[in-house]
């Protein structure tokens, strides 16, 4: 098990590196696996390699029959609400790459019959004992990942595979949320962050320091934090790896 960091100039940097990296590494799976889980996150580093990804995947070697999509988290709002993390990623990955919706595993959207809690559980049963071959995660300000929020419920220690989340500290309030020991049950975990303001939460997370989400979630073989200068501004001089 290894945490490689890998520091860019810019956000752009940070998009294509990842997107070119992730496409590479699919096709590489899929040569080798019937079937490739990948776990997708929302935020805007996230969404900006997406669009990244969905042009260098056009004409590529990529399947998208062999090819499973999952959600660390996703915002508890109604089906067509804009903010859904699940139809950010799609709407921008579905632009060259048709992936059946039976193989497109969204978390629920709010419809008033189940809260989040509810919600989970059903992803839960749904995610059964799926193992993912890579996460994708971003970090917020705070130092969540995926909706588990520093100092918050949703960073208990729980025995549950996917959690609802309430009063969440960044809007909407309600999500769902795949727990730590489930985003762990991935062979690769890719962290994407840019700009100044993650820089603290950042560092804290490389550092280990338990206060933070970041530093508990680790993959079974690698883990990568793709950064930008911005966001590698207060790591030590250790962290300096080159590209
Ligand atoms: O639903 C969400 O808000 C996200 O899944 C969240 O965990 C996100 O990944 C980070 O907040 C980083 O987002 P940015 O890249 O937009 O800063």
């Amino acid at each position: 098990m290894y945490t490689r960091v890998v520091r860019l100039d810019d956000a752009l940097d940070v998009s294509i590196v990842v997107a070119t990296r992730l496409l590479d590494r699919l096709i590489e799976l899929q040569r080798s696996q019937p079937i490739v889980h990948l776990c997708l996150t929302g935020g805007d580093a996230a969404n900006a390699m997406y669009e990244i990804f969905a042009e260098l995947a056009k004409d590529s070697e990529l399947d998208a029959s062999k090819l499973q999509l999952w959600w660390g988290d996703e915002r508890f709002v109604p089906a067509t609400d804009p903010a859904r993390n699940s139809l950010q990623a799609v709407s921008r990955l579905a632009r060259t790459v048709s992936i059946k919706s039976a193989d497109t595993h969204m978390m629920a959207a709010k419809d008033g019959r189940k809260d989040s809690h509810e919600s989970a559980a059903e992803y839960e049963a749904e995610l059964g004992d799926t193992a993912f071959d890579i996460t994708l995660l971003g970090i917020g300000v705070d130092g969540h990942v995926a909706s588990i929020f520093p100092a918050h419920p949703s960073s208990e220690p729980t025995s549950r595979a996917v959690i609802g989340v309430t009063d969440s500290p960044k809007e909407p309030s309600e999500r769902i949320s795949l727990t730590l020991p489930t985003l762990n049950r991935s062979e690769e975990v890719w962290f994407i962050a840019t700009g100044e303001g993650k820089a603290e939460a950042v560092a804290h997370s490389l550092a280990g320091d338990p206060a933070f989400p970041g530093a508990a979630v680790h993959g079974r073989v690698a883990t990568f934090w793709y950064l930008d200068e911005g966001a590698a501004s207060e790591l030590p001089a250790q962290f300096t790896c080159p590209f």
